[in-house]
């Protein structure tokens, strides 16, 4: 395991302490804001409710944007990017080398992602997380250091600057199915098998052996010693950190964000075992064929959006759940009231 350095730590003391102090001043929703999105939303030309989960889309994005006119002007899906030493263990279908193809393929506008944004009016940024240094093989020694963990998390945090009012967080780096299992076995307990999936498409004795090296990442890093913030660093890696980051940031900066699935989540899934609070502002887009997601959504508390056998990752159920929140906005922005179009209210 590596050591702790304090020498990057800040005035305050060890790098995560400036973590911890962020998911504890985390602020809470604007009821307000909520309750002006329902006085609207009971003036629209429609059945009281008969928009169903749309209605309660709206509320969210008002309540964790704090305004009373939320806006998806400026909907943004950034992907992270790492690379994994514990690709040496035989866990993913796919080679190293499909990381910077991804990225370039990304850049020239190939990949599924890019139609997804494109299809629903969203912009899109990569951010390479120093791809061709992979962090080390977990189930050797730990994946990062308190500082670089501390920095990775800050960079997540910078990503999301920039004026957007909506988060889609995803993920590119071939392991990382490794990677968001064995930091929910670290979190959950349970045994490997619990979390383990076939990823990019393992066959039945590639999936036995990555539930055979997570269970020994686990058990080398002593899950974690139970702390959220150990488990995110000795299992990583940079793009879990990175995007645990950016949730957090987008709370303080009432960005509301959307989930992807079963690696996205392993982010989140750290930060709400810091503080069952800490996802509030975020919407699970869908849920992953990769089979733990379901059991890790059910511990977060969260009914995704959408259920469509995905397991892509690239933000790409995100992308897709951040199109059906800009049209629960549109209705609610611009249908008529029934004062205004002369449509009778019930009863009369
Ligand atoms: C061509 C290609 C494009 C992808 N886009 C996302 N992933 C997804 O698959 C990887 C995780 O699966 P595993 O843990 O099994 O390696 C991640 O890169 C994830 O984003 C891709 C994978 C491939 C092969
Ligand atoms: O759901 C995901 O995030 C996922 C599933 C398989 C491969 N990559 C990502």
């Amino acid at each position: 395991m590596s050591e702790r350095s304090s020498e990057a730590a800040g005035p305050t003391g060890l790098p995560f302490d400036d973590i911890r102090r962020l998911v504890a001043q985390m602020p809470g929703p604007d009821e307000k804001a909520v309750a002006a999105i329902r006085a609207r939303d009971a003036e629209l030309t429609k059945p009281p409710g008969s928009l169903g989960r749309l209605e309660a889309l709206v509320e969210w994005l008002a309540a964790w944007q704090g305004s009373t006119r939320p806006m998806v002007e400026r909907p943004l899906v950034a992907i992270f990017a790492a690379s994994h030493g514990v690709t040496a263990r035989g866990i993913s279908a796919f080679p190293d080398s499909v990381n910077r193809q991804m990225l370039d393929n990304f850049s020239a506008g190939g990949a599924a992602i890019n139609q997804l944004c494109a299809a629903y009016g969203l912009g899109l940024k990569v951010f390479d997380l120093a791809i061709d240094q992979p962090t080390p093989d977990i189930s050797a020694e730990a994946a990062l250091s308190e500082p670089a963990c501390a920095a990775t998390m800050a960079y997540g945090m910078e990503a999301i600057a920039g004026g957007i009012d909506l988060l889609c967080v995803g993920e590119m780096g071939i392991g990382n199915t490794t990677i968001a299992a064995a930091i929910y076995h670290a979190l959950y307990g349970g045994q490997p098998q619990d979390w383990v999936g076939p990823g990019t498409g393992l066959d039945h004795e590639g999936v036995r052996r990555k539930a055979q090296v997570i269970g020994e990442a686990v058990a080398l890093h002593r899950a974690g010693d139970g702390d959220p913030l150990e488990v995110l660093r000795r299992l990583g890696g940079r793009e879990v950190a990175a995007i645990a980051g950016a949730i957090l940031a987008a709370r303080h900066q009432r960005v509301p964000v959307i989930l992807d699935g079963f690696v996205t989540t392993a982010a989140a899934a750290v930060l709400h075992a810091m503080d069952a609070r800490a996802l509030d502002h975020c919407l699970a887009a869908h849920c992953s064929a990769e089979p733990a997601h379901v059991e890790v959504l059910r511990r977060l508390n969260k009914t995704p959006l959408l259920d469509l056998g995905m397991r892509l990752g690239e933000g790409s159920g995100a992308a897709i759940a951040a199109g059906i929140v800009k049209g629960a906005l549109a209705c609610w922005r611009d249908m008529a009231t029934f004062e205004s179009a002369g449509v009778a209210t019930k009863g009369t």
